[in-house]
């Protein structure tokens, strides 16, 4: 994606936040040119920050014609920021925002192409997981160029982005407040809470790299870890007494819903 002939710059990011940065900071970490780049960020105290996270990108505060673009508001912003760049006729539109249905995203960006990707904060170190729709195969594939340093990309149906939202969009929160409570029950059970914070911390990024890089899964996984009449079976009984199966369960439905209501403008 270089600057083209006419000078546009290859990739505009609109908005500067927490994933707008993650998607420009992977760009430069996976040797994207940063004079390709440009961030659109409407807050000035965020554009000074952002001139000091990522050094060689240009940040304006508002847009210009590119090759294409991200859009990476919050969804009560998306309709000025989508629409701003269908009147430069910007060609394609990938969209990252929660919530914020194709048609909607098309009819803003008009003549434009607009896709739609559901991406996780984990992709701040590569580490995401992001799906992917809209387009046609050669649009796809554009997106996914601008979106491989996240992480891994799924291509789904759209239907399907509510519930990538309630699980993976949403998800390292859900893993956050586990990591909390890990800590605070270490304290509890005597642990300084440096040391808890680092068991706690290290045991779930630890399990998760092994569910990723060893063969078993997390049930075949589990049950090694769990010794007929051990510590770890007593401990699962009482998450199980605590039906904590059923909050995750609920969590990710309720976050599915939530996505819907924004979907329908709630
Ligand atoms: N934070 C997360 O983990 C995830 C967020 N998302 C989606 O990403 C989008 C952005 O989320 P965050 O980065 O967390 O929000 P954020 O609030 O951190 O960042 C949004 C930024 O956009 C700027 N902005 C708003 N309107 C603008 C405009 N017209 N032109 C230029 N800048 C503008 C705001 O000043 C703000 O800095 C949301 O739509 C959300 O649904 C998707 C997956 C995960
Ligand atoms: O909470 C939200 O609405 C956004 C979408 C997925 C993660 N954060």
């Amino acid at each position: 994606m270089p600057v083209s002939e006419e000078g546009r710059p290859g990739l505009l990011v609109v908005g500067g936040g927490a994933m707008g940065t993650a998607l420009a900071g992977g760009l430069l970490r996976t040797g994207f040119d940063p004079h390709d780049l440009v961030v659109v960020e409407q807050r000035t105290e965020r554009r000074h920050e952002l001139s000091g996270l990522l050094p060689g990108v240009r940040i304006e505060a508002v847009p210009e014609e590119a090759e294409g673009a991200v859009v990476a508001v919050k969804p009560a912003d998306a309709e000025p920021a989508c629409r701003a760049l269908g009147a430069l006729g910007v060609p394609r539109v990938l969209s990252v925002m929660a919530g914020v249905p194709l048609a909607r995203l098309a009819a803003w960006v008009g003549p434009g192409t607009a896709l739609r990707a559901m991406p996780n904060v984990c992709g701040l170190i590569g580490e995401g997981v992001t799906a992917l729709c809209g387009g046609s195969a050669e649009d796809r594939a554009w997106a996914r160029q601008v979106l491989e340093p996240l992480g891994e990309l799924v291509e789904l149906p759209e239907d399907r982005f509510d519930a990538v939202t309630g699980l993976s969009g949403s998800g390292p929160a859900y893993v956050c407040l586990v990591v909390e409570a890990l800590e605070e029950a270490g304290v509890l059970v005597g642990l300084p809470r440096e040391v808890s914070r680092r068991l706690a911390t290290r045991t779930v990024a630890g399990t998760g790299r092994l569910l990723l890089e060893g063969t078993a899964d997390a049930a075949a996984l589990r049950a090694q870890v769990t010794s007929p009449g051990g510590t770890t079976a007593a401990g699962l009984a009482a998450l199980e007494r605590r039906a904590a199966r059923a909050a995750f369960l609920e969590a990710v439905a309720a976050a599915t819903a939530r996505a819907a209501d924004l979907a329908r403008g709630h």
